[in-house]
């Protein structure tokens, strides 16, 4: 799989400037031949009819490496989820299960779902990603009778029902800490969208407007702005540690404190009640699982206890929000500015009412899926399988744009 990317690279730079190059250089043989050695032309129609054959094959076959492209992170799934199957389950397990009968359904599109819905029964292990979840219910759960092993693709399981995984005796198993800076600075870029009143400005531009003034009334540094994170975990720290450059003064909320050298460093103060830090935040994000204790853990009245005109960011999961609670908060302005890219419930219908409010930076769930996350995914879990240079090859940011 990684040999074909290799191919696929050499074939645009042949196709961007070897093919260039010899285009040229033979485009001038023909007209010089041609001026000194009339004879000859029957000659260079040939060889042109063999060059015109094999720029034709390369462009074919450039054009179904292109197509794989996508396929390729796919894969390093697959192969980062069949490691942590042998790393982190039990043998009794793992013994039973043999590739044959390893389905994977990673993009439950209407059509996959329907596969899913057929294939259930005979399952011993389910990859689901959160990106694009197929809901592991209870009823699907029951239906799978072979089922040992439920992996999830990314960070958080909630789109399983643990409950019915747990009585059944299902392991669930997900890559924790793999994408956490992708989001982590997703996070960071949606705060300072909200802060700047990006949007706006960007819209006036592809609508062919000029108002700076209508841009600028609600621009603000960030420099500081009081910022509290919900939830302190991998990618809530990684977040303080990216603001405490920015001189903010930074809040944080958990379960737990933090270790008090890594408190010292990023210069964030715990608070121990969320009431409490949401009653002083001009920025809040939302970075907690999401449970039993979490969901709608944002409804109206936590909303109504923010201060007005709050940015909330929430990369988290949609649920966490009590959805129209956000809506009307938004539309009445105690919601200054919403961004995230987790919805509820995945993919978000057409009709869904964050779709419309005001004041929202909303994109698909698109935070942990860069190409840095995905090689990182990958990297964590790889090494068994391959050896690293292969992934290191595909990881610069120029290599990767010059291959679009
Ligand atoms: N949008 C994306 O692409 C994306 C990618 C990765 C993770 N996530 C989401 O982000 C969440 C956090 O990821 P992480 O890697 O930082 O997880 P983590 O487990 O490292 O951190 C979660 C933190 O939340 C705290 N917490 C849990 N319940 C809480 C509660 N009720 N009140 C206060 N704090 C609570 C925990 O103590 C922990 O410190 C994941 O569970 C997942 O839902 C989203």
């Amino acid at each position: 799989m990684l040999l074909f990317w290799d191919i696929r690279k050499s074939l645009l730079s042949c196709f961007n400037y070897n093919f260039n190059c010899l285009l040229t250089a033979f485009l001038y043989l023909v007209v010089h031949v041609s001026v000194f050695c009339p004879p000859c032309c029957d000659l260079l129609v040939m060889l042109s009819g063999i060059y015109a054959l094999f720029f034709f094959l390369t462009v074919l076959v450039t054009i179904a490496a292109m197509l794989c492209k996508s396929q390729i992170f796919i894969l390093l799934k697959l192969f980062v989820f069949i490691n942590t199957i042998v790393r982190e389950c039990e043998p009794s397990i793992t013994k039973n299960i043999s590739m044959a009968s390893l389905l994977i359904f990673f993009s439950p599109c209407c059509v996959i779902v329907t596969e899913l819905e057929k294939h259930i029964p005979d399952l011993h292990v389910l990859i689901t990603t959160p990106f694009h979840p197929a809901y592991v219910t209870a009823e699907r759960i029951k239906r799978a009778k072979n089922l040992q092993l439920l992996l999830t693709a990314g960070i958080g399981s909630d789109h399983i029902d643990l409950k019915a995984a747990a009585a059944a005796g299902l392991t669930v198993a997900e890559v924790t800490g793999s994408n956490v800076v992708s989001v982590a600075e997703d996070e960071l870029m949606r705060i300072l969208i909200l802060v700047r009143n990006f949007l706006p400005g960007y819209h006036q531009v592809i609508n062919g407007e000029w108002n700076v003034a209508a841009i600028a009334y609600r621009a603000y540094d960030l420099e500081g702005k009081t910022v509290g994170t919900v939830g302190a975990g991998r990618i809530g720290k990684l977040l303080l540690q990216r603001l405490k450059p920015f001189n903010c003064n930074l809040l944080y909320h958990d379960r737990l404190k933090m270790d008090p050298e890594l408190e010292k460093q990023t210069g964030a103060k715990f608070e121990e009640d969320l009431d409490s830090l949401l009653s002083k935040c001009d920025v809040v994000v939302i970075n907690t699982p999401l449970t039993e204790k979490t969901r709608g853990m944002f409804d109206k009245e936590r909303i109504a206890k923010m201060k007005k005109g709050v940015l909330i960011v929430n990369n988290a999961r949609g649920a966490i929000m009590d959805t129209q609670a956000v809506v009307d908060a938004c539309s009445s302005g105690q919601i200054g500015g919403y961004s995230g890219d987790v919805w509820n419930p995945q993919p978000a219908p057409k009709d869904h009412p964050w779709r419309y409010m005001p004041n929202q930076a909303m994109t698909p769930h698109i935070s942990g899926t860069t190409i840095d996350g995905q090689v990182l995914l990958a990297l964590k879990s790889l090494p068994p399988f391959f050896p690293l240079r292969y992934l290191h090859s595909i990881s610069s940011l120029a290599e990767c744009n010059s291959n679009r």
